[in-house]
């Protein structure tokens, strides 16, 4: 019989004295089921739902509502949206965010840095805890967490932050590791918003209301100390001065509620109607922090959102599309990332070129020269 077990902790390589270290930017995006299939889309509810950073009421009277009522009914209705939006390539959400990966790597790389970029998702395929254990397997020993999520959040950004320190409780020779929390005030991030809405505008004309509509969250977590209806006014506001609008030009509004309780108000769909009703005539709505367009908007907004004014008597809908794969949001997310790597040596050819670009960037967002 064993005297000693080893306890939790499964082997892991040894330590290499004089290696060289490694870095490398995980960016988390919330999740997406495999395939559009109900069962596929069950599946994805039930691992999302179950977090108990997501619905925070008793678990057990939880677990019955989640088991009882929503995982019988819910996924083939919700698998009928995905439907509408699935691409040849997948689920929008994942074919974004894994391209945003892409474009990162190549800008680090393009400005000097030696890191590697990975996307992880929250719930579903490719989770935190695989890709951070690939990224370990490769020798990585720096790990710098940025999420797709510009405004904090304990149902989304806390929710990735528990997935990295599970995988994390796990480990025996831990990887340095840094967490991007909130950049929805962030200048590039800004500036990628206001830039795609121009260049909408300047294509498509312009509307008579701007609707900026956020995912929503139960109004007790903002009583609860959640910064997330805060984040979401600050961003619109500086955005709507990027923009020059003034305060009749632009609402903001929250979607995608769930359930019976009450949560934060306006409701992009009811605020559409109103717009409607009241004579507006043409509506453009944009997704702030979305950063991938994925079934909330695509389905939720550009088809629902879009019936739901044109039925209330509105004329023209625009959806403007979330920031995908625009230059400006890749830079901003570089930006993010290389603001968040001070001090971690990652610069391997801090040549003229790579300094230069650095210098554009700055001020282009108004830095003094
Ligand atoms: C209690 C439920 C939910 C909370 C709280 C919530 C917060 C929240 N969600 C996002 C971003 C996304 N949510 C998406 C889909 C989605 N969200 C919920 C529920 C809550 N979200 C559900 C049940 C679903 C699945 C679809 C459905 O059945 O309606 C997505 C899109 C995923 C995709 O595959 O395309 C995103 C993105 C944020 C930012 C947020 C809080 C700030
Ligand atoms: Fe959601
Ligand atoms: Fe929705």
């Amino acid at each position: 019989m064993a005297l000693f077990t080893l306890g939790a902790f499964a082997p892991e390589p040894p330590f290499v004295h004089g290696q060289v270290p490694r870095t490398a930017v995980l960016y988390c995006n919330l999740g997406t089921p495999d395939s559009a299939s109900t069962a596929d889309v069950r599946k994805f509810l039930r691992e999302f739902l179950s977090d108990p950073r997501v619905v925070e009421i008793p678990r057990v009277l939880w677990m019955l509502i989640l088991h009882g009522i929503i995982l019988r009914f819910r996924p083939a209705k919700s698998a009928a949206k995905y439907a509408s939006i699935w691409t040849a390539e997948g689920s929008p959400l994942k074919v974004w965010t894994e391209k945003q990966a892409k474009l990162l790597q190549g800008w680090l790389s393009q400005r000097g840095h030696a890191v590697q970029v990975r996307y992880a998702m929250r719930y579903g395929s490719q989770s935190i805890a695989s890709q951070l254990d690939a990224l370990k397997a490769e020798g990585v020993t720096r790990v710098l967490v940025v999420t797709a999520y510009p405004q904090y959040s304990a149902t989304t950004t806390a929710s990735v932050f528990d997935a990295v320190y599970q995988w994390a409780a796990k480990v025996r020779n831990l990887p340095e590791l840094r967490f991007v929390n909130r950049y929805h005030d962030h200048g590039h991030y800004i500036q990628a918003l206001a830039v795609q809405i121009q260049r909408y505008w300047k294509a498509n004309g312009r509307p008579d209301q701007l609707v900026m509509s956020f995912h929503g969250v139960p109004e007790r977590t903002l009583t609860l100390g959640d910064p997330y209806h805060c984040e979401c006014l600050k961003t619109a506001r500086l955005l709507a001065q990027a923009l020059g609008l003034g305060k009749d030009q632009f609402k903001v509004t929250f979607q995608s509620r769930l359930g019976r309780a009450k949560w934060l108000e306006p409701y992009t769909e009811p605020s559409l109607i109103a717009l409607g009703k009241a004579g507006v005539k043409r509506v453009d709505v944009v997704c702030p922090g979305f950063t991938s367009d994925c079934l909330e908007t695509l389905e939720e907004i550009n088809m629902e959102g879009r019936e739901a004014f044109l039925h209330a008597g509105g004329q023209e809908f625009h959806y403007i599309p979330c920031l995908n794969d625009d230059t400006a949001w890749i830079t901003a997310l570089c930006e993010i990332s290389q603001e968040h790597m001070a001090g971690w040596p990652t610069l391997t050819r801090p040549d003229a070129a790579a300094l230069a670009a650095q210098r554009q960037a700055a001020i282009a967002l108004g830095a003094t020269q």
